[in-house]
């Protein structure tokens, strides 16, 4: 028998490598991978794109990522009681241990930079899960040990860990380019200049051939926008821009026809080539895309039948009597066959045929056998494998600086730098701006004409603005509009616009405040319900509605945007000297006991407490969502 996976360090020539090249560089002792004559065809074109991208922006140094993982296992409780009693404590307070079901069962791998891997399995063998656990995603415990570079999955790690998912996350409202642009302004190193950005997006773009809809929008459940496969490539572009060292992705082929999933491995195994480690599940996968494969994780009911070189499959299962009928057979299709338990029937032989019968015994005993087997011969090997220590191009050994530190962390989590990144995140909480900014502000540097052609051509962005606007602009100044001549306000233009500003300043704070506590809360009823109260309490110690507050919570106006609000409402109507008729006499107007109450010295003061709010407000929401982030 052959061992399952003939070791070739590979990796510290990767990793030096990996500052040059991006994708199609082999890498020294690999297998030589056949690409379709079709594909072959296009590679001039994506050969210029690479060397492109390399002079842009995909030298940024990459931190070559090993993966380990050993008897990885999970379980999770059931809801349900198996017995299919209502297991409610409420109907029926047993004491019976709650159901457990495990979907791993002790899953070992080795993955190297420069290695595409692949998870087969039929659906519901555990792919998604353990790919989750790779990722450090899997809530609850996980058994086992995974490794990255033979540390913990860290918080660092998480930052050069790229995922993409199953379900696309992604805002339905944003063209395919304006998606990558943005992606591309927060993420992309600060070395680059934002001309740059944009090409590399336009690159992007043209790599994972999204040309056609660049200006579609991507569109979501409810909104019609483009494709499934187009959706799932912006998904893995996103990704693609951020240049992670471990990139990991779900079923990124699914939906796909042939020839674009293919362009997809493809780009996935360059970008492993150029010292990233890159981690699939995949469904059926082709034999041209299997050959792609460095390595392979087959999953049956959670439990590994194999673990290893890609091309040293047949070999193992033919060394353990699981030879495929057919000479020419997908590898891809005989180990999904032999994950669902149906083997070749290698007893007959002038009629050589798969088991068609659905004999669950005969499956079960296939799969067990095949379990028996990876333990007794793949096992062993892999786990010696976990004992050699391995330092390939690791994190310097202690001793950093704080200084190199903290600049390799900004470098690594937000490569504009933190200022950039901040400000631009920053922005997107602001909804009525959002990622408009961001897109005009970097295309306008790229390409103004092809910006203001695209801006021109994109029915939809006009569309997107004209419905984002009535709420946050239109509306309000309609509304101060009318109110403001009909209540028989001062009739100066300049008091009018003033007016107008603060109004909007106001929605703006308050859009903050409820920013920040669903961003803490992380549940819209309960923070609907506190935002209603608050905006209440605010409205309430404003000193509109009650001018004599009680000592004891008159503080409270303090950190109520309505007071300041309302203070410079009246501050913006009614001038230092100007009188109003008391009786026979005029009085001024700042003697008025209630503006008196109020305070209108500092306007000054009231316009920065509310900036300080428009602010803070918002960083709080950054922050409380990066705490959920991390958590
Ligand atoms: N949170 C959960 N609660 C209950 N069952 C779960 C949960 N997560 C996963 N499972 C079950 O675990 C099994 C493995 O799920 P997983 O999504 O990992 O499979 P998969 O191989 O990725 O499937 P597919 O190829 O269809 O995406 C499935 O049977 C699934 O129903």
């Amino acid at each position: 028998m052959m061992p399952p996976e003939q070791e070739t360090n590979t990796t510290t020539s990767l990793a030096n490598r990996s500052e040059n090249a991006w994708v199609h560089a082999e890498p020294s002792g690999s297998t030589t991978t056949d690409v379709s004559p079709r594909l072959e065809a296009q590679m001039p074109d994506q050969q210029q794109a690479n060397s492109a991208c390399r002079s842009s922006i995909l030298h940024r140094s990459l931190r070559p990522v090993t993966l380990k993982f050993e008897d990885v296992t999970y379980g999770i409780n059931l809801r349900i009681s198996t017995t299919g009693k209502d297991s409610s404590p409420c109907l029926s307070p047993t004491h019976e241990p709650k159901p457990t079901r495990t979907l791993l069962h002790g899953v070992s791998g080795v993955v190297r930079p420069g290695e595409l891997l692949a998870m087969l399995g039929p659906s519901g063998s555990g792919k998604t899960t353990l790919l989750t656990a790779l990722a450090g995603r899997l809530p609850g415990k996980v058994s086992g040990t995974i490794t990255y570079n033979g540390k913990a999955f860290s918080s660092s790690m998480k930052r050069k860990t790229g995922f993409v998912t199953q379900d696309d996350v992604l805002y339905p409202h944003l063209t395919v380019l304006e998606t990558l642009t943005y992606a591309a302004l927060l993420r992309l190193p600060k070395e680059l200049s934002k001309q740059d950005k944009i090409e590399q997006t336009e690159m992007l773009i043209r790599e994972l051939g999204l040309a056609r809809c660049r200006n579609g929008v991507v569109g979501g459940t409810i909104l019609r926008g483009i494709s499934g496969g187009e959706r799932k490539r912006v998904s893995i572009g996103q990704e693609m821009l951020v240049n992670p060292s471990l990139l990991l992705l779900d079923e990124p082929t699914s939906g796909l026809d042939s020839t674009t999933a293919q362009r997809i491995v493809v780009t996935l195994r360059g970008l492993s080539r150029g010292g990233r480690t890159v981690i699939t599940t995949i469904h059926q996968p082709s034999s041209r895309l299997y050959r792609m494969f460095d390595k392979v994780v087959v999953l049956s009911d959670g439990c590994p039948i194999y673990s290893g070189k890609a091309d040293q499959v047949m070999d193992y299962f033919g060394s353990i009597g699981y030879m495929p009928a057919f000479n020419f057979v997908n590898p891809a299709d005989f180990l999904l066959d032999l994950a669902n338990g149906i083997a070749p029937d290698v007893r007959q032989d002038d009629q050589i045929e798969f088991q068609g019968r659905l004999d669950h015994d005969d499956q079960n005993s296939t799969k067990q056998s095949l379990i028996t087997s990876y333990k007794k011969n793949l096992y062993p090997a892999l786990k010696q494998r976990f004992t050699q220590v391995v330092r390939i191009n690791g994190p310097p050994a202690g001793g950093s600086n704080l200084k190199s530190c903290l600049s390799q962390f900004c470098q690594a989590y937000c490569g504009g730098g933190w200022a950039s990144l901040f400000l631009l995140h920053l922005l997107g909480l602001f909804p009525p701006i959002q990622c408009h900014i961001c897109v005009s502000f970097g295309a306008s540097n790229a390409n103004k004409r092809t910006f203001l052609r695209d801006v021109r051509l994109s029915s939809y962005y006009f569309a997107r603005m004209a419905g984002d606007l009535p709420m946050e602009l239109v509306l309000p100044t309609v509304f101060v509009t009318v109110t403001y001549w009909m209540g028989g306000l001062k009739p100066s233009l300049v008091t009018f616009v003033l007016t107008l500003l603060i109004i909007l300043f106001n929605v703006l704070v308050s859009q903050g405040l409820g920013l920040a506590l669903g961003a803490i809360l992380m549940e819209v009823k309960q923070a609907t319900t506190l935002a209603s109260v608050t905006m209440l309490v605010f409205l309430l110690a404003g000193g509109y509605y009650i001018q004599h507050i009680p000592c004891f919570i008159a503080w409270l106006k303090y950190i109520s945007f309505s007071h300041f609000c309302y203070k410079l409402l009246v501050g913006v109507q009614y001038s230092v000297n100007e009188v109003y008729e008391c009786g026979l006499v005029k009085c001024k107007v700042m003697d008025f006991p209630a503006i008196k109450y109020l305070g209108l010295d500092n306007k000054w003061w009231d316009v920065a407490a509310l900036a300080v709010m428009l602010v803070g407000y918002r960083v709080l929401a950054y922050l409380a969502l990066k705490m959920v982030q991390r958590h």
